[in-house]
């Protein structure tokens, strides 16, 4: 297997893409993939996740000026069989009537690598994707997760340059893509590989992304690392469709935000989020696991005051609503064990350090 030395860069030059019957699914894209790392396209149906992969596979080739370069070779018109990529799709596509051993074993004898080596291959391939001694047995008689495993090793059985992972886990059960995520991220960690992953859950892309492309209608929206991703949101779609995201409208005073019934705490004056707004309205943005429930018997002035309309016990975590005379309710999530009921007057508190973003009201409503 490649070691993270040998691991290959990939850069997408001024990539676009349209289709014969006029769809443009791209936007004329510029992106490069640093060698070893696990890049992940995130973003909602149709965005063109899929046929960025698809390009850098060599399924897809780009509009005319696109260039694909693989380390130094450019690799732009080259079919998928010349660029050294293994890929794996959402839906296995493994042959059905063939064993284990045979389906990752395929490609290798395309190739002609002598029997013995191949049959060395195949065992340490399950091996390593948790599937030893099941060589034997037929394919249709695995279970998903098994299946997506021997899709893997087969993707990895020519020693690819480039993983490429098309929705992988996608199929399989929520407890299961649990444990198969898991797996595949210390199986790439371990590999060195540069791999591509296209995924649109976000809870996945979080797991297994060094870095984060979120895509929107054809344009990158944003490329940084989960926490960059999460705690920078370059725009409202992006701190939408990672996570939730409250907005509330105040007035900096100081260093607190006025809003109908109550008011924040802001960061420090000098900070840049709020020195130059003082006495302006400005949207200010936090994440529902940063808001603090309180008991209204134990509200102080720090706290904003509002009605819970309504409650979601969700397991792990409760999900509260609470109007606060605001356009929207403010959302707060809690692993914390305490309990009130719609209807009731609860009181809130959000530090200072939680505010993700703030943008002034007349900024926002140009935008
Ligand atoms: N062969 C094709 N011919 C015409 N239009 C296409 C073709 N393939 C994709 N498209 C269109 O291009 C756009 C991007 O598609 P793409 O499959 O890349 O999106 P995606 O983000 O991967 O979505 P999904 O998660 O639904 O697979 C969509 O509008 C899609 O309908």
């Amino acid at each position: 297997m490649k070691s993270k030395k040998e691991a290959v860069s990939i850069r997408l030059h001024q990539c676009a893409k349209s289709f014969a019957n006029g769809t443009r699914a791209l936007q004329p894209l510029d992106l490069e993939i640093h060698p070893g790392e696990t890049l992940v396209l995130l973003g909602p149906s149709g965005c063109g996740k899929t046929t960025t992969l698809r390009m850098i596979a060599g399924l897809e080739f780009p509009d005319e000026g696109g260039r694909v370069l693989f380390g130094e070779d450019d690799v732009t018109a080259l079919p998928i069989e010349k660029r050294g990529v293994g890929m794996v799709f959402q839906n296995y596509a493994l042959f059905p009537n063939m064993s284990v051993g045979e389906n990752i074993a395929y490609g290798m004898k395309i190739r002609k690598i002598p029997a013995g080596e191949r049959a060395e291959r195949v065992e340490k391939l399950l091996e390593m994707v948790h599937l030893q001694g099941l060589s034997h047995r037929r394919v249709d008689q695995l279970s998903g997760g098994q299946k997506q495993r021997v899709a893997l090793a087969r993707a990895l059985a020519m020693e690819p340059r480039v993983l490429l992972l098309d929705e992988p886990l996608t199929a399989l059960d929520a407890k299961l893509r649990e444990a198969v995520r898991s797996d595949l991220n210390k199986l790439l960690r371990s590999l060195g590989i540069t791999a591509i992953y296209v995924t649109h859950d976000q809870g996945e892309a979080m797991a297994l992304g060094d870095r984060i492309v979120v895509m929107e209608r054809g344009k990158i929206s944003q490329i940084g690392t989960p926490r960059e991703i999460y705690y920078h949101p370059a725009n409202d779609f992006v701190a939408d469709f990672i996570g939730a995201m409250n907005r509330v409208q105040g007035i900096v005073s100081g260093d607190r935000l006025l809003l109908p019934n109550g008011s924040l705490p802001l960061p420090d004056a000098g900070n840049p989020m709020n020195a130059t707004q003082q006495g302006q309205p400005v949207w200010a943005m936090f994440r529902p696991e940063d808001v603090q429930v309180v008991d209204i018997t134990e509200a102080d002035a720090q706290c904003l005051r509002g009605k819970l309309i309504n409650t979601f016990f969700l397991g792990d975590r409760t999900r509260f609503e609470i109007e606060i005379g605001a356009e929207r309710p403010v959302i707060a999530e809690t692993s914390r064990r305490g309990w009130w009921e719609a209807g009731q007057q609860i009181a809130l508190r959000v530090p200072a350090e939680a505010l993700v973003k703030m943008v002034p009201a007349a900024e926002k409503e140009n935008a």
